[in-house]
């Protein structure tokens, strides 16, 4: 199955802008854009990442290039991946669409949205707070609507062609790396599996010096 992976190059992570310069913000995404694609690739997906910009480094996948808004662009891919290009109705392999920032995103639960978007016309693993972190489409005629409770949207949308939705129920694909918040989930899950180390983000942000912090008894993150 195709993966896209929509990565934004400009000021990528503004709501990490307390906690990270742009620069650690750049390179804290590309980390976790690595993590998405190695575990993309694991659960046996071919990812492509659909960036906004060139990326500024060397990628183990094929990037396109996009640079309107992200609903546009990942319409854009659906519509040639999936529209009239000559196949039969049904016949079309489904297409996924899984965002950079999904730094706790395993082989595992990657395969359980796949699978479930081969048995639905449209598998959605909602984040935290209304968004669509990842989904998969069979049906040409669905259409994405990102931001704002895109997750909502997105069953209307679905609904409005009678395509059948299935929901991924998964912590990990429900967290995106959007705030402070999200990086101690992070660090509490690359901890927790500490064969792996947590991957490339986790590691970036230990060595850039974060770490657990529960000191009043809630567990945020600190910085030495
Ligand atoms: N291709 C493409 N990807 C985008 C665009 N905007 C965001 N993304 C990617 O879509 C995913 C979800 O993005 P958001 O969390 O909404 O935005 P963000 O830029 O990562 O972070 P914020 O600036 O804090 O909103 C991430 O993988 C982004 O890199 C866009 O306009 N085009
Ligand atoms: C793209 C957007 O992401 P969020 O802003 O919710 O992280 C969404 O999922 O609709």
């Amino acid at each position: 199955m195709e993966v896209f992976v929509p990565f934004s190059t400009d000021r990528p992570k503004s709501r990490l802008s307390g906690v990270l310069t742009p620069d650690e913000r750049a390179a804290f995404a590309h980390a976790m854009l690595r993590d998405v694609l190695d575990a993309i690739s694991g659960a046996g997906g071919e990812p492509r990442v659909l960036a906004t910009g060139a990326v500024d480094a060397d990628l183990p996948c094929p990037v396109t290039v996009d640079d309107r808004p992200l609903t546009d662009a990942v319409n854009a891919v659906l519509d040639a991946r999936l529209g009239s290009g000559g196949k039969a109705e049904g016949d079309e392999e489904p297409v996924a669409v899984v965002m950079a920032d999904l730094a706790l995103a395993t082989p595992e639960s990657l395969r359980e949205l796949f699978a479930a978007g081969r048995e639905a016309d449209v598998a959605i693993a909602p984040g935290r707070g209304g968004g669509t972190n990842a989904l998969v489409v069979s049906r040409p005629e669905f259409r994405v609507d990102y931001h704002g409770a895109s997750y909502l949207d997105h069953h209307r949308i679905a609904d409005e062609i009678d395509a059948s939705v299935a929901v991924v129920d998964s912590h990990r694909l429900a967290t995106d790396a959007d705030e402070p918040a999200d990086l101690a989930e992070l660090l509490i899950h690359a901890e927790a599996d500490d064969e792996a180390d947590g991957g490339r983000a986790a590691r970036w942000l230990r060595d850039a010096g974060f770490a657990l912090d529960a000191t009043d008894g809630r567990v945020g993150i600190g910085r030495e």
